[in-house]
């Protein structure tokens, strides 16, 4: 059976907190509410952009306009790649993963239209036999199902994959879903959020420990720190 290898979006395959910051302060900006520092905006990035917003418009003490999602939106789909980049050696690896006989998958809490985008802008949508955004499915992150959707459409099964991520949620997810996870050290999440997953440093040490995660299995040794 061939493996696959789901990856989460934001702060795993891209570094994508430029142009949502940007988005967020210009929408902010046109509700005359002050803007965000990049560090903040990290902070609210995880769990979606219906979510990203909440964040963002309780922290300026303001009411959320009806219009606000759709603005935002229309905006980052707009500037979802100005300066949005893999990070540095994801290409790479994703490469060797290919020709080590890896099946790649993409589960995202970014709604599915803007993450398309951001792939096709970046050249990395060829790459994926599937892609599950935050409102692809009844469900996201941090339920399983949001992942074991993404996996079924990839061709793949929960015995033969591995969950590469950098927030909670991706740990929460995998475990949920009976998947083992590798927590992405260079993303966004605090170093707490690994949850005793193993933790990659950087992307070129993942081959190495996807090979590992999936010969033990969800409950193996190498998932329990
Ligand atoms: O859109 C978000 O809040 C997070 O997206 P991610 O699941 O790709 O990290
Ligand atoms: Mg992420």
């Amino acid at each position: 059976m061939q493996p696959t290898a789901i990856f989460d979006l934001d702060g795993t395959l891209v570094d994508s907190v430029p142009d949502i910051h940007a988005a967020l302060n210009r929408l902010m900006g046109s509700r005359l509410l002050r803007g965000f520092t990049r560090q903040d905006v990290m902070g609210f990035i995880g769990d979606g952009v219906p979510t990203l917003l909440a964040r963002a418009f309780a922290a300026r003490e303001a009411t959320q306009d009806a219009a606000a999602l759709p603005d935002f939106l229309a905006d980052y789909e707009a500037n979802a790649a100005v300066h949005t980049k893999p990070f540095a050696g994801i290409p790479a690896v994703l490469d060797q993963l290919e020709a080590a006989g890896w099946r790649m998958a993409v589960c995202t809490n970014k709604p599915e239209a803007a993450a398309r985008i951001l792939l096709d802008a970046l050249g990395l949508s060829g790459r994926f036999a599937a892609l599950g955004g935050g409102d692809s499915f009844p469900t996201r992150k941090p339920d399983p199902a949001h992942l074991l959707a993404t996996l079924q459409a990839a061709g793949g099964d929960p015995a033969h994959a591995v969950m590469i991520g950098d927030h909670h949620n991706d740990v929460a997810a995998a475990r949920g879903a009976g998947v083992p996870a590798v927590f992405a050290a260079w993303g966004y999440g605090p170093r707490e959020a690994a949850d005793g997953a193993p933790a990659a440093e950087a992307p070129a040490a993942l081959p190495a420990l996807l090979d590992a995660a999936l010969a033990a299995g969800a409950a193996g040794p190498t998932s329990i720190k």
